[in-house]
C-alpha cells in the first residue's frame, strides 16, 4: 500500500503543528508536509493524496484552485471557521463538479476539532474515487443530468452513505427543511443535521412536530432504523411526509414532500363528510346511492338506520323491492327517466308491512356521472312521508266524505257520476240514480233531538251499503236525502229498469224495518225514491241529479213512501210552467196585461153591466186568454200582484165611465181569486183603488167562487160586510158546480148568483142540468137574490132561462168580452 502523502496548508503554525503531531501520532504512516503559507495561491502540485486546506479566520475566499472547477486536488478537506461555512460549500460543489473528493469540518477556537478533523481525512483517503474519473467529461455530464433532475423534483430528497453523512440532496430539500445551503454542503451526518434541527427548534417542544411514528427515532437522534413514512409539521404550520428508504450499503435516501394541501384538504373533507354524517344523523332525511343498475348501494342516516326494510333495500333495485302503489307502467316509466339520465323528484313509494301496517317514502335523485360523461349510478335523498300522506288521506276524508255517517258526501258522488257517465260509452251498460228522501225525518229530529236523528242516518246509512255492491256508491246528499249510483246494469233498457226497481224495493224495505234507537225507542220510517236511469250519452252529472231529485219529489207528491221513475215529459211540463211563470212575471212588470169587458143583459136585451176579463199581449204569442195563466199565477202567488192590477184598472175604467152618461151605471164584476181574497189588507187594497180611481163603490161588484168561502168562513163573511158596507156588491161565480151549502148560503152577504156556463150549455138537452138551473133560480128567489146566467149562446137557451125567471145574462149571445171602446160603442146612443 502506497503511503499517502497529504499536503497541510494552514497559515495558523501553531494550530498545523498540533495536528500534524496528532497525525504523527497516530501512527497511520502519513506522510504530511505542511505547505507554506506563500505557496497559498497556487494549486498545490499534483502528486498530493490529499490536501487539507486551513483558513485563516479573516479569509473571505478561497483559493481558485479550491473554489473553481479546474485544477484542484483529488481530494480536498476544508477546514474553516463558522462564518466560512458558505465557502466550504462552494468548495464541496465544485469537487462534486470536477469529480473530485471534498469535505470540510467547521473550525472551533478551543481546537476541539483537530481530532475530527484527522479522523474525516482518514475518511476523505478511503473514499474510492468517483467511478469514470477516467473520463471527466461523462462523468460531468451525468452528474450534471442528476443534478437538473434532482433540481426539478418537487420533493427534497437526500442520500447518506454508510458513514451516515449526507453525500446527495437537492435544493428543495433546503427549501423545505428551512436549511442553509452551507450546512448540508459541509456533507453532515444525519446526527449532525437532526441535533442542528433540534437546538433550532425545528421539531416543536418535546418533539410534539413529529407525528408519533417517528419521535422516538428523531428525538434519539436519528440512529437506529427510521420508520418508512412518517409526518412533520413545521413551525410555520405545513406538513411534511418523510419517507426513507434504506439503502443496501447501509445509507439511505430520504424524500419530503409538502403535503399540506393534500392534508388541508383531507381534513376539509373530513370535516365535510362528518358535517354531512351529522345532518344525516340530526335529519329525519337518509341518503342513498346506487350503482349504475339503479342498485342500491348505500343508504346512510339515522331514519334509515331505524328501519330495518330500508336497510335490506342494498344490493336491490327499487323495483325489486317493490312498491303497492306503483304499476309494471309507473316502473317502466320510471325506468325511462333513468335512462334518459334526467333527475326525478318525489317518487313516492308505499309500503304495506307484512303486519299490514302502511308506510310511504318519497325519493329524489339525481344522476352521477364520471368525466368522461359515464354514468356512475344515481344518488339523492329519501324521507318518510307517511305522516303526510296520513294527513292528506284525513283531508280528503273531510273534503269529499260526510263527517257524520262516513258516506261519500255530494262532492264525491258528483265526480263518481262524471266518471260513470264517461265509462259508459266504452261498457255499452245503464246506470242508475236512485234519490232517497227519509219521510217524516223531521219529526224525529224535532221530537227526540238531532242526536236521535243523527243516529238514525247512521243506520240508516249501514242499512244503504248492505243493500248494494261494493262497486256501486251510496253518498249522503244532505239531511235526510241519501243518493245510490248503481254502475253496470246490463242487458237492454227493460231489464235494466228492472234492475234498478228491484234494488229500490229491497232498499225500500232495508229501510222499513224498524231502527231501534237509544232508550228502547225504536224508530220506523219510510222512504220516498226517485230514480233515473241512463246510458250513453248521458246527461251532465247535474241534469241526472236533477232528474232524479225530481222523480223523488213526485214520489212525495204521490204521498210518500212511493217510488217514482223520472218521466221526461212530466219534466217538460213542469219547465213550460216555469217558463211561462216568468214570462208572466215580466209580463206583468212590463204592462202586458189588458182588461176587456163582457156585457151583462138585462130581460129586455139592455145591456146593465160588464164582467172585466184579464188578458195577457203576449209579445210572440198574441192575446193569451186567462185559462191559461190563471191557474198558474194562483199557484205561484203572482195573482196577488196581477189581481191588484185588474182591480185598480177597472176602478179607473168605472170611474171614466161615470163621466159618460150612457156608461155612469153600469156595473162591473171583477173575479177575485180565493188567495187574493184571504190576504188580511184585501178590503184595504179595494177600497183604496176606488179612492184612488174616485169610482163609486156601488158600480163594483166582486166575484167570489164557492170553494173560497168553505174555509173560514167567519172571517170571509166578516171581510165581506166590511166592503158591502160600503157599497160594494158580491156574485157567487160559477154556481151549482161546487158543494153548495144553503146554510151558509144564507148567511153570506150576496147580491147575485151567477149560473156556471156549464149547466146554461146543455140546459135544452140535459134534463139535469135543466133542474139544476131551475132550482138554482128558485132558490135565488128564495134568497132575493140575483142571479145572472153566463155562457148564453142562443136564443132558445135564453128563452128556457127567461121562462124560468132569469132576469140577466152574459154570453156571446149579447157580446164577446172586448176592449172597453167596444162595449162603448155597443152603449152609445143611437143618434136619432
Ligand atoms: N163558451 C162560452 N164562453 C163564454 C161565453 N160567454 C162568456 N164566456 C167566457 O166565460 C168566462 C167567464 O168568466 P168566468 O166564469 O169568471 O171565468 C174566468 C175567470 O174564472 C178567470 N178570469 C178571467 N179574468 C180574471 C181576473 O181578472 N181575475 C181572476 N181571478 N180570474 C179571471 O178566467 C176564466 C175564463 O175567462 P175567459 O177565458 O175570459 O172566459 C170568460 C168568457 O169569455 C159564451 O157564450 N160561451
Amino acid at each position: 500500500m502506497n503511503t499517502a502523502r497529504i499536503a497541510w496548508i494552514d497559515p495558523d503554525a501553531a494550530h498545523a503543528r498540533r495536528a500534524l503531531g496528532l497525525l504523527a501520532l497516530s501512527g497511520q504512516g502519513w506522510l504530511a508536509l505542511q505547505v507554506p503559507h506563500p505557496q497559498f495561491g497556487a494549486a498545490p502540485a499534483r502528486g498530493w493524496s490529499a490536501v487539507v486546506l486551513c483558513l485563516a479566520a479573516q479569509a473571505g475566499e478561497l483559493p481558485d484552485w479550491a473554489g473553481g472547477d479546474g485544477g484542484g486536488p483529488d481530494a480536498l478537506l476544508l477546514c474553516v471557521w463558522p462564518q466560512q461555512e458558505g465557502l466550504a460549500a462552494r468548495a464541496l460543489r465544485a469537487a462534486a463538479r470536477a469529480g473530485r473528493r471534498c469535505d470540510y469540518l467547521l473550525r472551533s477556537a478551543s481546537g476541539d476539532h483537530v481530532p475530527e478533523l484527522l479522523q474525516r481525512l482518514g475518511a476523505l483517503l478511503q473514499e474510492p474515487s468517483v467511478p469514470g474519473v477516467a473520463e471527466p467529461s461523462d462523468v460531468r455530464q451525468q452528474l450534471a443530468c442528476l443534478q437538473t433532475a434532482l433540481a426539478s423534483m418537487s420533493q427534497g430528497i437526500f442520500q447518506t452513505g454508510p458513514d451516515g453523512r449526507i453525500n446527495v440532496y437537492n435544493r428543495r430539500v433546503l427549501e423545505l427543511l428551512e436549511l442553509p445551503e452551507a450546512l448540508l454542503a459541509r456533507r453532515p451526518t444525519l446526527a449532525e443535521l437532526t441535533q442542528v434541527q433540534t437546538r433550532r427548534g425545528d421539531y416543536g417542544q418535546d418533539f410534539g412536530l413529529i407525528d408519533e411514528r417517528a419521535r422516538d427515532y428523531v428525538r434519539g437522534g436519528a440512529a437506529g432504523a427510521a420508520p418508512a413514512v412518517y409526518r412533520r409539521h413545521t413551525l410555520d404550520g405545513r406538513t411534511l411526509e418523510v419517507r426513507t428508504q434504506a439503502l443496501p450499503d447501509g445509507g439511505l435516501v430520504r424524500t419530503f414532500a409538502d403535503v399540506s394541501d393534500y392534508v388541508r384538504v383531507h381534513a376539509e373533507l373530513q370535516r365535510s363528510e362528518a358535517r354531512f354524517r351529522s345532518l344525516c344523523d340530526l335529519s329525519s332525511d337518509w341518503y342513498w346511492e346506487q350503482d349504475a343498475e339503479g342498485r342500491f348501494t348505500d343508504i346512510a342516516g339515522v331514519a334509515a338506520h331505524r328501519e330495518a326494510w330500508l336497510q335490506a333495500l342494498h344490493g336491490r333495485t327499487l323495483s325489486e323491492a317493490g312498491a303497492a302503489n306503483m304499476g309494471e307502467s309507473d316502473w317502466a316509466a320510471h325506468r325511462e327517466h333513468l335512462g334518459a339520465r334526467q333527475p326525478f323528484r318525489e317518487l313516492e313509494l308505499k309500503r304495506v308491512s307484512p303486519g299490514g301496517e302502511v308506510s310511504w317514502i318519497a325519493l329524489s335523485g339525481e344522476p352521477v356521472v364520471s368525466a368522461r360523461g359515464t354514468l356512475l349510478g344515481y344518488r339523492g335523498v329519501g324521507r318518510d312521508i307517511s305522516g303526510r300522506k296520513r294527513a292528506e288521506a284525513e283531508i280528503e276524508r273531510l273534503a269529499f266524505y260526510d263527517a257524520l255517517t262516513g258516506l261519500p258526501n255530494r262532492r264525491l258522488l258528483l265526480d263518481r257520476l262524471q266518471r260513470s257517465c264517461a265509462g259508459l260509452q266504452r261498457s255499452r251498460s245503464h246506470s242508475a240514480l236512485l234519490f232517497i228522501d227519509l219521510d217524516h225525518f223531521k219529526n224525529l229530529n224535532d221530537n227526540r233531538g238531532h242526536d236521535v236523528g243523527d243516529r238514525l242516518l247512521c243506520m240508516v246509512a249501514r242499512r244503504l251499503r248492505q243493500c248494494v255492491r261494493a262497486s256501486d256508491t251510496v253518498a249522503r246528499f244532505g239531511g235526510d236525502e241519501f243518493v245510490v249510483l248503481v254502475d253496470e246494469l246490463k242487458g237492454e233498457p227493460r231489464l235494466a229498469r228492472e234492475g234498478a226497481q228491484r234494488l229500490a224495493r229491497k232498499i225500500a224495505s232495508a229501510l222499513a224495518q224498524p231502527f231501534p234507537l237509544e232508550g228502547g225507542y225504536t224508530h220506523h220510517t219510510t222512504c220516498s225514491m226517485g230514480l233515473t236511469l241512463f246510458s250513453y250519452p248521458a246527461q251532465s252529472a247535474d241534469e241526472l241529479l236533477k232528474q232524479a231529485d225530481f222523480a223523488m219529489y213526485q214520489a212525495k207528491a204521490a204521498g210518500r213512501n212511493a217510488l217514482r221513475l223520472f218521466d221526461p215529459g212530466v219534466l217538460a211540463q213542469m219547465r213550460a210552467r216555469t217558463e211561462l211563470e216568468t214570462e208572466l212575471r215580466h209580463g206583468l212588470a212590463r204592462g202586458e196585461l189588458l182588461l176587456h169587458y163582457q156585457p151583462v143583459v138585462n130581460a129586455a136585451g139592455t145591456i146593465t153591466g160588464a164582467e172585466a176579463l184579464v188578458r195577457w199581449q203576449h209579445p210572440t204569442r198574441g192575446l193569451v186568454a186567462p185559462g191559461e195563466f190563471i191557474a198558474l199565477a194562483e199557484q205561484t202567488g203572482l195573482i196577488l200582484p196581477l189581481g191588484r192590477w185588474v182591480l185598480e184598472t177597472a176602478c179607473m175604467q168605472l170611474a171614466t165611465w161615470a163621466a159618460q152618461p150612457a156608461m155612469q151605471s153600469l156595473v162591473v164584476s171583477v173575479n177575485v181569486s180565493a188567495r187574493q181574497f184571504r190576504q188580511s189588507e184585501f178590503a184595504n187594497q179595494v177600497l183604496a183603488a176606488l179612492r184612488a180611481s174616485g169610482a163609486r163603490p156601488q158600480a163594483l161588484r166582486l166575484e167570489l167562487t164557492e170553494s173560497l168561502l168553505l174555509t173560514d168562513t167567519e172571517e170571509m163573511i166578516a171581510k165581506m160586510e166590511q166592503l158591502r158596507a160600503q157599497g160594494v156588491g158580491f156574485s157567487l161565480d160559477d154556481f151549482g158546480t161546487g158543494y153548495s151549502s144553503l146554510s151558509y148560503l144564507k148567511r153570506l152577504p150576496l147580491d147575485q148568483l151567477k149560473i156556471d156556463r156549464g149547466f146554461v150549455r146543455d140546459v135544452l138537452i140535459d134534463g139535469n142540468d135543466a133542474a139544476i138551473v131551475r132550482t138554482i133560480l128558485g132558490l135565488a128567489r128564495s134568497l132575493d137574490l140575483q142571479v145572472v146566467a153566463e155562457g148564453v149562446e142562443t136564443a132558445s137557451q135564453l128563452d128556457f132561462l127567461r121562462r124560468h125567471g132569469c132576469q140577466a145574462f152574459q154570453g156571446y149571445l149579447f157580446g164577446r168580452p172586448a176592449p172597453a171602446a167596444m162595449l162603448e160603442l155597443a152603449m152609445a146612443p143611437v143618434p136619432a
